[in-house]
């Protein structure tokens, strides 16, 4: 099982964008806790199976959130499995999770799933568009999303998903608040080591995602910041 409680600070790459050798071999080795391979659209097995083998070069734990179950690919340490707590369209809750179990439940270790319970907070993302995702109406309302997840469903992941925008202090405060032992990580529109350093002290974990693609080198210095 990995340690994914200690964890502080992973980057998401996107099997659906890319990465050169050395941009990957920058990031794998920057201190990072983890990276986690994750995408909305565009995520297949051939463009999984290909950045996985060569994160694979590196001894950073490596996971795959999966999105598509036509990009299930073994030999990652662990499986994130969303589950979307303010989706508008009921099927992103389970639907796809049944037909999971039906074509891989042979082939499960159910020590390397995890489930997250993922709050999408972000209106303009894919993902909000893809599951037509509630909004979130203030921090209060975030509160009570945490503890759906964390306390009436027992799942061991929060994940407030603000990808492509940088979220609200107080919503994340409010979230850490209602996910009690739930294991809170944060992920959206980080760029700069303030903002790392500023969700990172709200968060247990911070993802970083899209600024990889467009400045490594402001994502490289979110580890710093988050690791000093
Ligand atoms: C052989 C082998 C490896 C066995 C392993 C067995 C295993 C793990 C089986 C899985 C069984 C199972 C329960 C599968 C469920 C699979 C599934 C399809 C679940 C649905 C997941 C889901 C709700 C997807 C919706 C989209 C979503 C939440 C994606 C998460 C990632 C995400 C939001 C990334 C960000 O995307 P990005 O593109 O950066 O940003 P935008 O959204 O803004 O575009
Ligand atoms: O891409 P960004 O906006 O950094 O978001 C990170 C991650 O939460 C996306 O799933
Ligand atoms: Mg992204």
């Amino acid at each position: 099982m990995i340690d994914y409680r200690s964890w502080r600070h992973t980057f998401k790459l996107d099997p659906d964008k890319t990465i050169g050798d050395d941009e990957l071999e920058a990031l794998c080795e920057s201190g990072t806790d983890a990276i986690i391979v994750g995408g909305t659209y565009g995520v297949t097995y051939d463009n999984t199976l290909e950045l996985m083998s060569r994160i694979r070069r590196y001894a950073v734990p490596a996971v795959l959130e999966i999105s598509s179950l036509d990009a299930v690919v073994p030999g990652f340490d662990s499986y994130f499995i969303p589950l979307v707590i303010n989706a508008g369209d009921a099927d992103w809750l389970f639907a796809p999770h049944v037909s999971g179990l039906k074509a891989f439940g042979q082939y499960i270790h159910w020590d390397e799933i995890i489930a997250e319970g993922y709050l999408v907070a972000n209106p303009d993302s894919g993902v909000a568009r893809l599951t037509k995702a509630r909004p979130i109406e203030g921090a209060a309302e975030a509160k009570a999303y945490a503890q759906t997840a964390a306390k009436i469903c027992r799942l061991p992941i929060v994940y407030l998903e603000y990808s492509g925008a940088y979220g609200d202090p107080a919503v994340v405060r409010a979230c850490k608040s209602g996910a009690g032992e739930a294991h809170l990580f944060y992920g959206g529109g980080i760029r700069t080591a303030e903002q790392a350093a500023e969700m990172a002290a709200l968060a247990d974990t911070i993802v970083v995602g899209n600024v990889i693609y467009e400045d490594l080198q402001a994502a490289l210095s979110t580890v710093r910041a988050v690791k000093r």
